[in-house]
């Protein structure tokens, strides 16, 4: 039996071959998919266009770390694959309110839910005491659909630091180590927690459990908000980013703003910020997420890596004058983009 017992008042008990959806057949779902495919588990994957023909006739193709590793998993652009014990939601940001919208058949009262994507979460404020408890962060959920389509009971905060881009629809390069932080939004350290950290872990992505979820969240924001968008402005790599003086000038502003918004939310950020420069740096030619997206004439992931931060000032009105700019002429740069292709 792969459900786990539905009595909240017994422990349930986690399956040890799990049912698994990975919902956004992209660079991290894919990753995902393939790796936990590999362990056994029982993988289905929500894809669409050229990538569902293509995974549902050569199934998938990761390229990582541990080597090339070939994975067949059930596939479908609609959600036939029943009550999920695992369901990981691995869109971009802005498509998180449709993708969300299609799941529902996979999510019973126990489906643990995992939202990988970057920036600022819509589960946010949900069990985090203080005067925000509760609301929704509108960059992320304008209409405020997500969470009458996910059971915030039942979500579980994921900060992905993994790298990985597609090379082929169904077929995924990294050449990081896997790497996922992963919270329950009220800091417990839940069985359901350890059960997903263990999950993973076997399956080649080191996962640790945090009761302090939001802390990571904001240094993978800062990583985020203080390259991507210079990217796309500038079409500069991480190294150039973070080591150029002309760059520089404009990386600290928004390090400083993003570090005075996550203090005034308590999130403790366990880095010196001259290593975390230098951290930067010495990630080397490597072209942001949202660069590549840029030149793919992609929609840029900027709402939740930025705007949302923006939001979050404004509720303390603290100043982002520079973050402003910066997402201003990011902005304007996909515009064109997209003009240009049109
Ligand atoms: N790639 C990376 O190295 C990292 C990414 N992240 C974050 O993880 C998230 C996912 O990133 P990544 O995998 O790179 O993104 P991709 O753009 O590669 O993948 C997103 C996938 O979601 C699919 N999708 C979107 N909406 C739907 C829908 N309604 N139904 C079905 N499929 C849908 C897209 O399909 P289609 O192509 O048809 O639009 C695409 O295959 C982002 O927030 C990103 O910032 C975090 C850390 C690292
Ligand atoms: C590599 C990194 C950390 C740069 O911000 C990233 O997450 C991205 O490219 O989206």
């Amino acid at each position: 039996m792969s459900l786990h017992s539905l009595d909240a008042a017994a422990a349930p008990t986690w399956p040890r071959r799990a049912r698994i959806t990975v919902a956004g057949a992209g660079a991290i779902g894919c990753t995902l998919a393939t790796r936990l495919a590999a362990a056994g588990h029982e993988v289905s994957l929500l894809a669409r266009g050229q990538t569902l023909r293509t995974v549902r006739e050569q199934g998938l193709r990761l390229d990582d770390l541990g080597g090339v590793t070939h994975a067949q998993v059930q596939v479908d652009s609609a959600p036939v694959f029943g009550v999920q014990d695992l369901l990981f939601l691995c869109s971009k940001s802005q498509d998180l309110p449709e993708l969300a919208a299609s799941v529902a058949p996979l999510i019973g009262p126990q489906t643990l839910i995992v939202p990988t994507p970057n920036g600022v979460p819509f589960w946010y404020f949900h069990q985090a005491g203080g005067r925000f408890d509760g609301q929704s962060v509108r960059a992320v959920d304008p209409q405020g659909v997500l969470p009458r389509l996910l059971p915030l009971a039942q979500v579980i905060g994921a900060v992905v630091f993994i790298t990985a881009e597609v090379s082929a629809p169904g077929e995924v390069q990294s050449r990081t180590p896997h790497l996922m932080m992963l919270g329950e939004p009220s800091g417990a350290l839940s069985p359901r927690l350890r059960w997903l950290c263990d999950l993973l872990s076997g399956a080649g992505i080191e996962a640790r459990a945090l009761e302090r979820i939001r802390d990571k969240l904001w240094t993978k924001i800062m990583a985020n908000l203080t390259s991507n968008p210079l990217s796309v402005v500038t079409g500069a790599t991480l190294e150039e980013i973070y080591t150029q003086p002309a760059l520089l000038a404009t990386v600290r502003q928004v390090m400083h703003e993003v570090m005075l918004t996550a203090c005034a939310y308590g999130a403790r950020l366990d880095f010196d910020p001259i290593e975390f420069l230098r951290l930067g740096a010495g990630m080397g030619a490597v072209r942001t997420s949202m660069l590549q997206d840029y030149e793919r004439g992609r929609p840029l992931e900027l709402a939740a890596i930025g705007e949302a931060v923006i939001e979050l000032a404004e509720r303390y009105e603290l100043p982002t004058p520079a973050t402003r700019s910066l997402l201003a002429l990011a902005r304007w740069r996909g515009a064109e983009r997209s003009r240009l292709a049109a």
